[in-house]
């Protein structure tokens, strides 16, 4: 196990690394959990070279509290890694070292991916995901990097951003780990207590009823049943429900047997903000 904090010295150990090594890339932003694990392994099980980013990236975030809030366990991430295997680099930067003089993002244009759902209530947000993105991807030229479907429209707008910067990395999409109640492992579940923990168990039990409506009504009929359940859990304030297409985001208008379609969705307990989707 290796930490390296500067874009130096993730150089100089690249550079040692021979042609014919894979790298794998898997972005975190750190208190880590079994979700950013099952990347890891998978990273592990398909490259030579496994590196983990850990970095709280600022631009990203369209809520100041949001941001400071945010857990920082660096000392447990690097043990939870260790046991997964000592065969691994963390870069874990400081803001300076990933932006220099000015913390700001580039502008995208992601094709329309970035104005939904995500991109509508966390306006800026997928400016700040592209451009760390794409500076930790031209610093490591990974072979693959790893991403969760739990953040699926974030998945589907990394791929996008690889097309259109001609970035040749292999974009891997994983599945969502869940606690036993179903609810999608997410760090700020950290800051949940432990009764809101069990309740938040009811974002993925009526994500999984709102599958089984999808197979004989409509998006608009399935949606509005969603909104309905949660009006009988006023400590659960839902956000957004949303059925769209995997590939546009753009919500379903008339059922297509060919088409996949998810439902996303985006819920506050208190003030603390988790999404989680299905496949339908
Ligand atoms: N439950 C999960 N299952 C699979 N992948 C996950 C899960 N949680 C996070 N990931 C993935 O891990 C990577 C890093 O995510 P991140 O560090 O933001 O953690 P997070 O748990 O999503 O935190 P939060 O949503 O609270 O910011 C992302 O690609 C994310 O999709
Ligand atoms: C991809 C990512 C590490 C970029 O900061 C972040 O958005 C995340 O953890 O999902
Ligand atoms: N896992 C997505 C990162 C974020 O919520 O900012």
């Amino acid at each position: 196990m290796q930490l390296i904090n500067t874009k130096k010295d993730l150089k100089t150990y690249l550079e040692g690394l021979s042609e014919s090594t894979s790298v794998g890339l898997v972005p975190t932003m750190g208190a880590l959990h079994s979700g950013h694990i099952s990347l890891v392994e998978r990273a592990v099980r398909e490259n030579h070279v496994t590196i983990v980013s850990i970095f709280v990236n600022p631009t990203q975030f369209n809520n100041q509290e949001d941001l400071e809030k945010y857990p920082n366990t660096l000392e447990a991430d690097i043990s939870l890694l260790s046991s997964v295997t000592e065969n691994l680099l963390i870069f874990a930067p400081s803001a300076a070292e990933m932006y220099s003089d000015k913390i700001s993002s580039k502008s995208y244009n992601f094709e329309g991916l970035e104005h939904v759902m995500e991109g509508e209530f966390r306006p800026g947000h997928f400016d700040g995901v592209g451009t760390i993105v794409e500076k930790l991807l031209r610093l490591v030229s990974p072979h693959r990097a790893y991403f969760g479907e739990k953040d699926f429209q974030q998945l589907q707008i990394i791929k996008k951003l690889v097309r259109i910067t001609d970035i040749d990395v292999e974009i891997v999409g994983c599945p969502i780990v869940r606690e036993p109640n179903g609810l999608a492992m997410s760090s700020r579940n950290e800051r949940l207590s432990k009764d809101q923990r069990k309740e938040a168990g009811f974002i993925y039990q009526t994500l999984k009823a709102a599958k089984k409506e999808f197979g004989t009504k409509s998006a608009d009929y399935v949606m509005d049943w969603v909104r309905k359940e949660f009006e009988t859990h006023p400590d659960l304030k839902l956000e957004y429900i949303k059925i769209a297409d995997v590939d546009q985001l753009q919500a379903v208008t008339t059922k297509n047997n060919s088409q996949e379609y998810r439902a996303f969705i985006a819920v506050y307990i208190g003030d603390v903000r988790l999404i989680d989707n299905i496949a339908l």
